[in-house]
């Protein structure tokens, strides 16, 4: 992730051992514009506030932990990207989070939607996205998932294997139905970014290899089939990229895979989506690309290699989810216990525990991710010192914030907020240790809504059937 490669340096001028690239704020309350939902701030009384709504009365309301969306910031970003990408079909990669509400506000925003499950076709489909604006992805699609993307009409499938192809041909044929596809192509890139979420270079599940000739077969494949109607090609580099190299050589190769298939075939393919990635900012140190920026580089990218082999320019799409809902999002934790822990050489580390951990966010855990933090129920005049924000889980890794400078007083029933927390956290929750997962509340407007409720032991032991059968 991020700051993987300095994970281990210290200072040595501080009390407590912090990575290099963390500095010592000069005011440890300020919060820095470029991590926070850009309804965000700190109310007079020093109380954190987002869209009008102050996290003490949200905490007592709500509960914690607890997510919280902040609309006005997701929708002014999705119209960003789409007025950005105008002429392109911008996607939302609904993977990042997803509720019929979200989905609602997309259909609004006029964008389309990435789904890569039936959960999340349905839930596009239950908050009203036009079937015609959803691309389908995964590499392992079920009979009933297909069934379900064909018969309710859904844009793009983008196929990801010789055995899908045999799968959708079969569906097709027996429900009388064509399916616009797209193929999902390996570039080869290596995308700068952690292992787990690079998705282009050769060794991993995703795609037809361009280099290794599978997706010029897969191509023709879908353009002799009397089932399906090849719209065109799909690549997608990985997650959280702030190097627009990869996105660059993903163009390039790919379009010389179109290339490559006229001169086969006389015909050019239609469509081009370069999918998502596009890195957003957890710490300071991160500097995303503004989504013009992007726009502006990615189309000269293509125009220059489509007018080098004598293309006319595709329809073009992108799938961003973190760039969009990322920064919208903040977690809300309380802190229920501090331990300084003595490291030995006059080192100490302060741990914070909070009231949520790995359960609601297994980044850190999974991707080493970094992530930022504030005092959120008051300011303070102490000393800012380097804390680990640590949950309530079974594990060493259960740590949600690995290094921060927290005010040195920072205590028992304090409120911490941890921004740009909006994708793949809730999304990617799990029940571990049997841990009825948090509620997501959009913000707006002073107003509080919820999105998706806290889930209860109740809707836990409701799962298990051994309770069921000795209570009936
Ligand atoms: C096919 C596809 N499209 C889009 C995305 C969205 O990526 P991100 O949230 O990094 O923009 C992903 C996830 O990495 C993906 O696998
Ligand atoms: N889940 C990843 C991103 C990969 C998404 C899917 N291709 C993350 O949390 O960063």
């Amino acid at each position: 992730m991020t700051h993987m490669h300095v994970a281990g340096a210290i200072h040595a001028d501080v009390a407590s051992p912090a990575p290099v690239w963390l500095t010592r704020p000069d005011d440890v309350n300020e919060l820095t514009t470029k991590l926070w939902s850009s309804n965000t701030k700190r109310e007079e009384d020093g109380v954190i506030s987002i869209a009008g709504v102050r996290v003490t009365d949200l905490a007592e309301q709500v509960g914690t932990p607890v997510y919280v969306l902040d609309e006005d910031d997701f929708r002014t970003r999705a119209r960003t990207w789409r007025e950005a990408f105008a002429g392109w079909t911008v996607y939302y990669a609904s993977k990042a989070f997803i509720s019929t509400v979200v989905a609602r506000w997309l259909a609004e925003e006029g964008l389309s939607v990435d789904v890569a499950s039936l959960g999340e076709l349905t839930v596009a489909l239950r908050g009203g996205v036009d079937p015609a604006r959803i691309a389908h992805h995964g590499n392992n699609k079920s009979d009933a998932e297909l069934r379900v993307s064909l018969t309710s009409g859904v844009g793009r499938i983008v196929v990801d294997s010789s055995d899908e192809i045999t799968r959708l041909e079969r569906l097709c044929a027996e429900l009388g139905v064509t399916a616009k596809v797209m193929v999902r192509v390996t570039t080869g890139v290596e995308a700068h970014t952690h292992e787990y979420i690079a998705t282009a270079h050769e060794d991993q599940k995703f795609g037809f290899s361009i280099g290794g000739g599978q997706a010029l077969v897969a191509l023709f494949r879908c353009q002799n089939s009397p089932h399906l109607d090849l719209v065109g090609v799909h690549s997608h580099i990985g997650s959280q990229i702030f190097d627009t190299n990869g996105f660059e050589v993903a163009a390039r190769r790919t379009l010389k895979l179109f290339a490559q298939f006229r001169e086969a075939t006389g015909q050019e393919l239609p469509e081009l989506d370069l999918g998502g990635g596009f890195g957003i900012a957890y710490t300071k140190e991160d500097t995303p690309s503004s989504a013009a920026d992007l726009a502006a580089g990615l189309r000269e990218i293509v125009r220059h290699e489509c007018a080098g082999y004598g293309l006319n320019v595709p329809r073009l799409s992108i799938e961003p989810g973190r760039a969009l809902i990322g920064p919208a999002g903040t977690a809300l934790y309380r802190v229920g216990t501090v331990k300084p822990v003595e490291l030995g050489s006059g080192f100490s580390r302060r741990y914070l525990s909070v009231d949520g951990g790995m359960s609601d966010n297994i980044r850190p855990a999974l991707y080493a991710a970094e992530y930022s933090a504030a005092l959120a129920n008051r300011v303070s005049d102490a000393e800012p010192v380097i804390s680990r924000v640590v949950g309530v889980h079974c594990e060493g890794g259960d740590i949600l914030v690995r290094n921060e400078f927290l005010p040195g007083d920072t205590g028992v029933g304090d409120l911490l907020a941890v921004p740009a927390s909006g994708a793949y956290s809730r999304a990617m929750a799990s029940n571990y240790n049997h841990t009825p997962r948090p509620p997501v509340v959009a913000v707006n407007h002073g107003r509080i809504t919820t999105i998706l409720r806290r889930e209860t032991l109740d809707d836990l032991l409701a799962l298990d059937a051994g309770l069921e059968k000795s209570e009936s």
